[in-house]
C-alpha cells in the first residue's frame, strides 16, 4: 500500500527547532512560519532537567556572549544567574587548588619541578598567542598569527613536552572545553578559548547560568511559536524550484510536503550535507569539513545540606578521574545568605575520553563517575541522587589543521535556501548559533521584501 502525501504552502520553512532554528522562526513570527524538527522537543543541544530549587543542564552548559540570545533573555525576563566572583578549580594527585591565579596555581598543587616547568612552557605557548586573537580580526598581526594557528593543530602546545600531568591536563582542558583532543583540531579554537580561560575569565561577557537551565529561553521560543512548531516530523529533502523551495519530511501521518518561498534550514552539518540534494561542491567541502566534539555528561542532583568546598567554585578540572570535569550548575544560586540544601552537579568527559565510554552501557558509566566523584568529595556519600546520563555525539563544530578555508562559503544563501547554525561563525557556541538564526531570518526578510523579477 502507497501512503498518500500531504501537500501544504507556507512562506518560509525552518528545519530545526534548536536555538538557531528557534531564533529565526521567532524573527519571522509575522509571516507565516512553519518549524519541522525531527525530535520530541524542541531546544536541539539545549537540555535541562529539573528538580525543586536546582536544575542540570545535560547539553549547552553556560552562556556567553553578546547579540540575539542576550537579548532575548533580557527581553524575556529571564534571570541571568551571574557567575561574577565565582571561581574555578583543579584536582589533582587528590588535592584541589583554586586556578584563579594560574601561577600561584603551580605552586600550590602537588606537582614536580618537571611537571611545573612543562606546564609553564604550555601555558606560555598559549599566552604567546592568545592576545593576537582577541585583536580586531583585520589587523595585519592578528591575520598572520590566526593563519598559522588554523595550519597547526592545538597538539603543538605539547612539542617536546614529556610531563604525563601536563599532557593530561592538556588533553583535558580539549575534551571538557572542545569534546575533541588537540590533535584532531586546529589550534586556534583551543587558544582562544584557554587564553581568556588562563588570563582573565572575567572578560568572558555575560558569562551565566539562566535560571531554570539554558532551557528555560528555548521553551519559552517553543510556547511562543505554538503550532507552528511541528515536532516529530524528520526533513528528508529540501530542494529548490523554479520560486522557492519544497520541503519532504515524515510526521505520524506519513509522508509530508509543503511549499514555501524560502527554507531556513538551522540543523548540523552532517544532517544538513544529506538532505539537501545537489549542493555545489564548495558547499559540500565546507560542511566535510566540520567535525563535531564528542561529550558523556552525568548529571546528579544532591541532598547535602550546609556550606559545601565547591559551593564558590563553578567547575573543577579533574584531568585524572574518568570524568575530566565538574560544573556546579548550583553556583550561580550561592550568595550571601542562608544555603539551600541540596545541589546540583555535572560531570563531562568529551574526546577520546568520551569514546572509550561509548562502549559502556549508563550504568557502568554513572558507577565510575559515582566513585570519582566520591573520591573527590567523600562527604557526599549517600547524597547523590540517580545519575542522568546524556552521550553527545555533536557537542561545538570544530576544524582539523587547514579545514577552516572553506567555512565562509556556509554564510552564503543557496538562492532561496538560507544555513544557519553554530558552524556559522568563528567561536561555534550558543549565542552564536542564535545570532545566525537571526541574521538568516532578517535576510530572508528582506528577500521577501524585494519585489519579485
Ligand atoms: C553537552 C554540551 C555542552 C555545551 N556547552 C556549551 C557551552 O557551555 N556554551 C556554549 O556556548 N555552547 C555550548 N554547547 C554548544 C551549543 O549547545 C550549540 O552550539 C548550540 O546549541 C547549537 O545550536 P543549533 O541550533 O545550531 O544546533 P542544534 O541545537 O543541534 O539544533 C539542530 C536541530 O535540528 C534538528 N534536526 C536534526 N535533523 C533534522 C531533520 N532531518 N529534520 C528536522 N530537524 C532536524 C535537531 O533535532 C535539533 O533540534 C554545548 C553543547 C553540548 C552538546
Amino acid at each position: 500500500m502507497t501512503e498518500s502525501l500531504h501537500e501544504h504552502t507556507t512562506d518560509v520553512v525552518v528545519v530545526g527547532a534548536g536555538i538557531a532554528g528557534l531564533m529565526a522562526a521567532t524573527t519571522l513570527s509575522d509571516r507565516d512560519v512553519v518549524v519541522l524538527e525531527a525530535g520530541s522537543r524542541a531546544g536541539g543541544r539545549v537540555e535541562s532537567v529539573r528538580r525543586g530549587d536546582y536544575w542540570i543542564n545535560l547539553g549547552t552548559q553556560f552562556t556567553e556572549g553578546t547579540g540575539p540570545l542576550i537579548e532575548a533573555l533580557e527581553r524575556h525576563r529571564i534571570g541571568m544567574g551571574t557567575l561574577a566572583g565565582k571561581k574555578v578549580a583543579l584536582a589533582l594527585h587528590g588535592k584541589q587548588v583554586d586556578t584563579s591565579n594560574p601561577f600561584a596555581l603551580m605552586f600550590r598543587s602537588r606537582m614536580t619541578l618537571r611537571d611545573r616547568v612543562a606546564l609553564a612552557a604550555v601555558g606560555a605557548r598559549i599566552l604567546a598567542a592568545a592576545p593576537f586573537l582577541q585583536l580586531n580580526p583585520g589587523n595585519r598581526l592578528a591575520k598572520r598569527v590566526r593563519a598559522k594557528l588554523d595550519a597547526l593543530s592545538a597538539s603543538y602546545v605539547l612539542r617536546g613536552i614529556k610531563s604525563d600531568v601536563a599532557r593530561d591536563m592538556v588533553r583535558s582542558w580539549s575534551g571538557q572545553w572542545m569534546g575533541c583532543e588537540p590533535e584532531e583540531t586546529a589550534a586556534t579554537q583551543f587558544v582562544v578559548s584557554m587564553g581568556i580561560l588562563l588570563t582573565d575569565p572575567a572578560k568572558v561577557p555575560n558569562f551565566s547560568l539562566p535560571e531554570g537551565g539554558n532551557q528555560t529561553l528555548t521553551d519559552i521560543l517553543a510556547a511562543d511559536l505554538g503550532d507552528r512548531l511541528r515536532l516529530n516530523s524528520p526533513v528528508r529533502s529540501v530542494e529548490r524550484t523554479e520560486d522557492g523551495v519544497v520541503v519532504d519530511y515524515h510526521d505520524e501521518n506519513g509522508p509530508a510536503r509543503i511549499r514555501a518561498r524560502r527554507a531556513i534550514v538551522a540543523v548540523p552539518s552532517d544532517v544538513a550535507i544529506k538532505i539537501l540534494p545537489g549542493l555545489p561542491a564548495g558547499y559540500r567541502t565546507a560542511f566535510d569539513d566540520i567535525h563535531y566534539g564528542r561529550y558523556v555528561v552525568v548529571g546528579f542532583f544532591t541532598s547535602e545540606e550546609g556550606p559545601q568546598q565547591w559551593d564558590d567554585y563553578i567547575a573543577v578540572s579533574t584531568p585524572q578521574l574518568s570524568f575530566q570535569a565538574m560544573f556546579n550548575h548550583a553556583a550561580a544560586l550561592r550568595g550571601p545568605g542562608p544555603r539551600k540544601p541540596g545541589g546540583a552537579l555535572a560531570c563531562f568527559a568529551g574526546g577520546a575520553v568520551a569514546d572509550d565510554l561509548f562502549k559502556l552501557t549508563d550504568e557502568e558509566i554513572v558507577t565510575r563517575f559515582t566513585a570519582d566523584l566520591l573520591s573527590l568529595y567523600p562527604e557526599l556519600e549517600g547524597k547523590l541522587g540517580e545519575g542522568i546520563v546524556r552521550r553527545h555525539h555533536r557537542v561545538v563544530p570544530f576544524w582539523a589543521p587547514g579545514g577552516r578555508a572553506s567555512l565562509p562559503t556556509l554564510r552564503e544563501h543557496l538562492g532561496p535556501i538560507y544555513l544557519a547554525g553554530d558552524y556559522q561563525l568563528d567561536m561555534p557556541s550558543l549565542a552564536d548559533a542564535a545570532s545566525s538564526g537571526e541574521r538568516a531570518a532578517k535576510q530572508v526578510l528582506a528577500s521577501l521584501s524585494r519585489p519579485a523579477h
